[in-house]
């Protein structure tokens, strides 16, 4: 897929194109139809092109998205910072979602506008999803993007307290372009290199250690080694329980252990 960065006009391109416009943060289910539609479009002289159109984000890094519409087959990503006007575009057809039909206007070239992909009767939508993140409802996030909830960064010191609590915690920077999860710990996953090991992950501000500031955490279970300034991605599988201002460090090691034997429960693990 070739990636194309659009300050000012849209390039024009060399082969005919089926278009698919669309802000695309978090490359949900609704997203995947119409990309699955745009597809049925496309001949071997026509290529698929995805327009972005500039949106809120906050559910998939711009790495994370130029991954995902390569392995959804996309030809050539035309990643626009600036709203643009479908006259700028020279396409054999448009695709488009119903919310952003509104935005397309007149236009002579075909258009096919693809009915919104529903979650329990209602539209699944990026700001539906954002709310959920939000809200810590990782499994209706899960059912509306068709995976878990990723967040990808690199490994950063933090104070060295984990490690002398028994549970040593990755720290996550570089993550300020997600969404805040909501403050709580969570079951997941986490990718070290081509390896992926089960995590709990604590989002929050450490009330218990009077931590001023936002952060993402993920004690690996049963790993130990050197994780500094490694890039890792941390999934989102369960939601266990919500942050505690718990009355001393002993009652937080103790929960801690507690939430181990839990999620071992779970996963069916000794
Ligand atoms: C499984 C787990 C659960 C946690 N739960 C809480 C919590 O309920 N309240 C809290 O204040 N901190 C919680 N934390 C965060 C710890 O306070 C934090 O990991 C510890 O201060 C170590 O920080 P450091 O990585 O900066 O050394 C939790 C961490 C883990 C790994
Ligand atoms: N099981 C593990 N889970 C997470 N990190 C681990 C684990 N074992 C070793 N580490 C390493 O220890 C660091 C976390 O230890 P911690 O004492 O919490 O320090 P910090 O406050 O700098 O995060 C990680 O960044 C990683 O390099």
């Amino acid at each position: 897929m070739e990636t194309i960065h659009v300050k000012e006009r849209i390039p024009q391109s060399n082969r005919p194109q089926i278009a698919v416009i669309g802000a695309f943060d978090g490359l949900h289910l609704g997203h995947q139809h119409i990309l699955d539609t745009a597809r049925t479009f496309v001949t071997d002289h026509i290529e698929l092109a995805v327009y972005q159109w500039p949106g809120s984000g906050g559910l998939t890094s711009y790495q994370d998205q130029v991954r995902l519409l390569s392995e959804f087959g996309v030809d050539r990503f035309y990643h626009c910072i600036k709203p643009f006007s479908v006259d700028e575009l020279q396409a054999e057809r448009l695709i488009v979602s119903e919310s952003m039909a509104d935005q397309v206007g007149d236009t002579d070239i075909p258009v096919t506008v693809v009915p919104d992909a529903k979650h329990q009767g209602e539209p699944i939508t990026s700001e539906r999803i954002r709310t959920l993140v939000t809200a810590g409802k990782m499994e209706a996030v899960q059912s509306m993007l068709g995976r878990p909830f990723e967040i990808t960064g690199v490994v950063e010191k933090g104070e060295q307290l984990g490690r002398q609590l028994g549970f040593p915690t990755l720290n996550l920077g570089q993550i300020e372009e997600y969404v805040e999860v909501k403050p709580a710990v969570y079951l997941g996953t986490v990718q070290v290199d081509t390896d992926y090991y089960y995590t709990l992950i604590s989002a929050g501000y450490r009330p218990t250690v009077n931590g001023d500031s936002y952060k993402v955490e993920a004690y690996i279970m049963g790993f130990s080694g050197n994780l500094y300034d490694k890039q890792v991605s941390v999934k989102f599988l369960r939601h266990l329980r919500d942050e505690t201002d718990f009355q001393g460090l002993d009652v937080l090691v103790e929960q801690m252990k507690q939430d181990e034997r839990y999620a071992r429960e779970i996963l069916g693990l000794t």
